[in-house]
């Protein structure tokens, strides 16, 4: 068991028994000319997110957790996102951009294209988990809950894109599945305002689990005297 200093208390949990997951980091979500700066989210500030998430996947692995990432998204003629029956259909900014922009219809968040991968600078390693999911939650139409409980995997350290939507979501109904979940706050970013940032992690915070940071992150799982050793 190690301890990692976190709010509104430090956690205590065991690496072989925990995820990182790094939420979405596509270009869609951190990239200049992917779907959230198309559809006027700022997207300008993603750049140490994923120099963030790079570090906690690094001490992830080697503190011998399993990486488990999320691409978010569906099959280029749309069919997974739903139709008008569906709510996705009504709020998903990608969906509502395209149809306002008709040139950009099988580009944002299509299965193959730029928009849908992952930013280049992220790379699964073998035996990672690469997860598509076509909602929000990474536990909604997914195998996510049975990949956890296979290996069990009971604690779930969030990264990535974004805090307010698909991180929050999934935390929450890990929550309910009862996961234990916590957030690196440093390697997150929001859509939308700051305020909905500092929202997401009040909300995660007080009722739905932990908030910590990569440094944090990065001195429980290797302490210095592990990594003098190493
Ligand atoms: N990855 C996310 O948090 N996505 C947020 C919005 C969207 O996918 O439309």
């Amino acid at each position: 068991m190690i301890s990692l200093d976190a709010r509104p208390e430090a956690i205590a949990f065991t690496p072989e028994q925990s995820a990182l997951i790094v939420v979405d980091m596509q270009n869609a979500y951190a990239s200049q000319g992917g779907y959230l700066d198309l559809a006027g989210f700022d997207v300008s500030a993603t750049r140490p997110v994923i120099d963030n998430i790079n570090i906690a996947v690094a001490a992830a692995r080697a503190a011998g957790m399993l990486i488990v990432w999320f691409q978010n998204g569906w099959d280029d003629r749309y069919v997974e996102a739903g139709g008008p029956g569906s709510p996705n259909f009504h709020k998903s900014n990608a969906l509502k951009t395209m149809r306002k922009q008709p040139e950009l219809q099988g580009k944002l968040l299509a299965k193959g294209g730029w928009d849908y991968q992952l930013v280049d600078e992220l790379v699964p390693q073998p035996g990672d988990i690469v997860l598509p999911k076509p909602r929000y939650s990474g536990f909604f139409n997914t195998p996510l809950d049975s990949l956890l409980r296979s290996r069990g995997i009971r604690h779930l350290v969030f990264t990535g894109i974004a805090t307010n939507v698909c991180v929050e979501s999934t935390l929450r109904d890990g929550f309910f599945l009862e996961y234990f979940g916590v957030v690196l706050a440093d390697a997150t970013h929001q859509a939308g305002p700051e305020f909905a940032q500092k929202a997401a992690l009040f909300n995660i915070e007080t009722f739905f689990g932990w908030v910590s940071t990569v440094a944090e992150f990065c001195d429980a799982v290797s302490p210095p005297s592990l990594a003098r050793i190493a």
